[in-house]
C-alpha cells in the first residue's frame, strides 16, 4: 500500500494534473464562448470567452477609455465580457435607469457593502431601497440644507481656504487635491454626526486611519468585486500591508458607523445630524430602522460623499487655473457678490455655475461604470435580441462624449450650458438618473459652489505649480475619479516672466 502510494505521486504527476485541469478550463472557456448568446452582439472576439482582458482595464483604472474606445469602432451596443453589454444608446440608456424596475441592481452589488447592513447604494430589492429613500428626503432638500448646515459648511470652507492660502506661502505650493478632500471629509462628518472631525485643523494626522479609509475604501470595493471569493477573514492576515490597508478599509469607516449610532441614541448628547431626522421619519412612518442599517447608511455617507466633491473641486480648480483669461472673469464674478453672500447668490452667478456644469460634464468624479441587469425574460433592442439577466453597462464618460449632442466634446466651453439644447440636458447628468441617482447632490452642489466661490475671491491670481503637466492630472476611474499623480499643486506667489510664457503656450494649445 505504502508502495502503491509512493508510485501515485512519482515525479511529473503532480505537473501532468495541473496542466491537465489548465487544459480542461480553457476546453471549457472555448466552448463556453462558442455558445455564448451575446456572439451576436458587436465587440472584440475575446470578449465571448474571457472578461480577463475587461478586468485587466478595470483594474488598471482606464476600463471607461477601453469600453469608450471600443463604442467608437463597434457603435452603441458592444459585448465587454461574457454576459456583458455596455451601451451609450441615449433611449437605452435611460431604459436601464428608470424608476420601472425593468432593469434592477444585481446581486453582485452586494460587493459594495461597506457595513454590517445594506446602505442605499447596495440595495438590490426597489420596494425595501425605496422605503429607505424617501427617510432622507426631508434632510436632504436644498432648502433643510441651506438652513441647517450652511453657516457649518462655509466655516469649514473658509478654514480650508485659509489653510490653502498658508500652506502655499509656506511651501511655494499648496496640493488642493489633499485639502478639498480634508474639507469634503469634515463636511461628511459634519453632516453624519453633528460635529466634523477636525481633520482641516490637524492635516489629517487626527482621525489619519479614517481619512486614508476613505481614499482606501473606494480601491477595495473595485478589488472584491474582481475577487469575489476573496473571504472577508483573509483581509486581516493579508502579507502586503498596502493590501491589508485596502481591504480592512470598510471597518474603519464602519467603526464610524457605530460612533454615529452611539450619539443617535445617547440623549444626554444634544448634537442633532441628518441621521436624527431620518430617525424621526422612520418613528412617524412605523418603520423600524435598526443600528446596523444606520451604520451601514453612515458609512456609505462618508464613503460616497467625500472622494466625489473633492475629486469635482480638484478638476474645476485645475481647468479653470488653466485658462487664465476664464479664471479673470469668474474672479471679477465672484469680487461682486455682497460680503456676507451666501449659497444662493453663488447660485445666480452665470459663469462660475455654467463652469461647473461644465466640468462635471468632462471630469465627473463618478465617470467610470454604472451597472444594472437586464430582465429575466430578456428584451430586444432595435433588432438585437438581449438575453435574460445581461448584466447591462453604461458610463457617464461616453454619454457626454457623443459628438452629435456635444460639439468638440473633449473641449472645455465655459459657454456650453449658457444655451444648452434640451438633447445635452438630457444626456448631462452628472448625478445619474432614476431611483438610484445620487441623493446627496444638493449636498454637492452646495459644497463645490461655496468652495469655488471663496477660492476666486481668496485666492486671487493662483497658478498651477510648475510640476503640474496634463499627465498628472489624467484622471484615473477606479471607483471614483481621481488624478493620476495624486495632487493638484497650486501656488500664490507672484507672477514671473516664464509664467506667463507658459500660460500663453496653454492659452494657445487651448
Ligand atoms: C460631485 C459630487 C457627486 C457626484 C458626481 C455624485 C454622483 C453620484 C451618482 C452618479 C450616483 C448614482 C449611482 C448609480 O446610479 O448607481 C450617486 C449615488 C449616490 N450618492 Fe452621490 N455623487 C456626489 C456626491 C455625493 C455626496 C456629497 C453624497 C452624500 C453625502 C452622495 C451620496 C450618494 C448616495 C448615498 C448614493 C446612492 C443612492 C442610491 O443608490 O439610492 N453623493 N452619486
Amino acid at each position: 500500500m505504502a508502495f502503491e502510494d509512493t508510485k501515485a505521486f512519482a515525479p511529473g504527476t503532480l505537473p501532468a494534473m495541473l496542466f491537465i485541469c489548465f487544459a480542461l478550463l480553457i476546453f471549457n472557456k472555448i466552448v463556453n464562448g462558442l455558445r455564448c448568446p451575446l456572439s451576436h452582439i458587436p465587440g472584440p472576439w475575446h470578449t465571448r470567452f474571457t472578461s480577463i482582458v475587461s478586468k485587466y482595464h478595470f483594474t488598471r483604472g482606464d476600463k471607461t477609455y477601453w469600453v469608450h474606445e471600443l463604442h467608437r469602432i463597434y457603435g452603441p451596443l458592444v459585448r465587454t465580457e461574457p454576459g456583458q453589454v455596455s451601451t451609450i444608446d441615449v433611449e437605452l440608456w435611460e431604459r436601464i435607469h428608470h424608476v420601472r424596475a425593468e432593469f434592477r441592481k444585481a446581486p453582485f452589488h452586494d460587493k459594495f457593502r461597506i457595513g454590517p447592513d445594506h446602505m442605499l447604494f447596495s440595495m438590490t430589492d426597489v420596494a425595501t431601497h425605496a422605503a429607505r429613500r424617501r427617510l432622507f428626503a426631508r434632510a436632504l432638500t436644498v432648502e433643510s440644507l441651506r438652513k441647517h448646515w450652511e453657516p457649518a459648511i462655509r466655516e469649514r470652507v473658509n478654514l480650508c481656504i485659509t489653510r490653502i492660502k498658508i500652506a502655499a506661502s509656506e511651501g511655494g505650493v499648496a496640493d488642493v487635491w489633499l485639502w478639498w478632500r480634508l474639507l469634503a471629509a469634515d463636511v461628511v462628518s459634519l453632516l453624519s454626526f453633528g460635529e466634523s472631525f477636525a481633520l482641516l485643523e490637524t492635516v489629517g494626522q487626527n482621525e489619519r486611519a479614517y481619512f486614508d479609509a476613505l481614499h482606501l475604501a473606494g480601491i477595495g470595493i473595485v478589488l472584491r468585486s474582481m475577487i469575489p471569493w476573496l473571504p472577508a477573514s483573509v483581509s486581516k492576515l493579508f502579507p502586503i500591508k498596502s493590501i491589508r490597508d485596502i481591504l480592512n478599509a470598510n471597518q474603519v469607516i464602519t467603526e464610524k458607523g457605530t460612533v454615529a449610532v452611539r450619539n443617535l441614541r445617547n440623549t444626554a448628547i444634544d448634537r442633532p445630524n441628518i441621521f436624527t431626522t431620518m430617525l424621526q421619519q422612520a418613528d412617524e412612518g412605523d418603520i423600524t430602522l435598526t443600528d446596523d442599517a444606520i451604520r451601514s447608511e453612515v458609512a456609505g455617507f462618508l464613503l460616497a460623499g467625500s472622494d466625489t466633491t473633492s475629486s469635482a473641486l480638484t478638476y474645476i480648480i485645475w481647468a479653470t487655473l488653466k485658462r487664465p483669461d476664464l479664471q479673470r472673469r469668474l474672479e471679477h464674478e465672484a469680487a461682486g457678490l455682497p460680503a456676507d453672500f451666501t449659497d444662493k447668490d453663488v447660485e445666480a452667478l452665470p459663469l462660475l455655475n455654467n463652469v461647473l456644469d461644465e466640468m462635471l460634464r468632462l471630469y465627473n468624479p463618478t465617470s467610470g461604470p454604472n451597472i444594472r441587469v437586464g430582465p429575466r425574460e430578456g428584451f430586444t433592442w432595435r433588432g438585437y435580441a438581449i438575453p435574460g439577466n445581461t448584466v447591462m453597462y453604461t458610463q457617464t464618460y461616453s454619454m457626454v462624449r457623443n459628438e452629435a449632442a456635444f460639439e468638440n466634446c473633449e473641449s472645455f466651453d465655459e459657454t456650453r450650458f449658457e444655451r444648452a439644447t434640451w438633447q445635452q440636458r438630457r444626456v448631462a447628468q452628472p448625478f445619474g438618473i432614476g431611483p438610484h441617482s445620487c441623493i446627496g447632490k444638493n449636498l454637492a452642489r452646495i459644497e463645490l459652489r461655496l468652495a469655488f466661490a471663496v477660492f476666486l475671491r481668496e485666492c486671487k491670481g493662483a497658478r498651477l505649480g510648475p510640476d503640474m503637466t496634463d499627465d498628472v492630472m489624467f484622471p484615473l476611474v477606479k471607483f471614483f475619479t481621481y488624478p493620476k499623480g495624486k495632487k493638484c499643486e497650486i501656488t500664490l506667489l507672484p507672477r514671473r516672466v516664464e509664467d506667463d510664457m507658459v500660460e500663453a503656450k496653454w492659452a494657445a494649445e487651448a
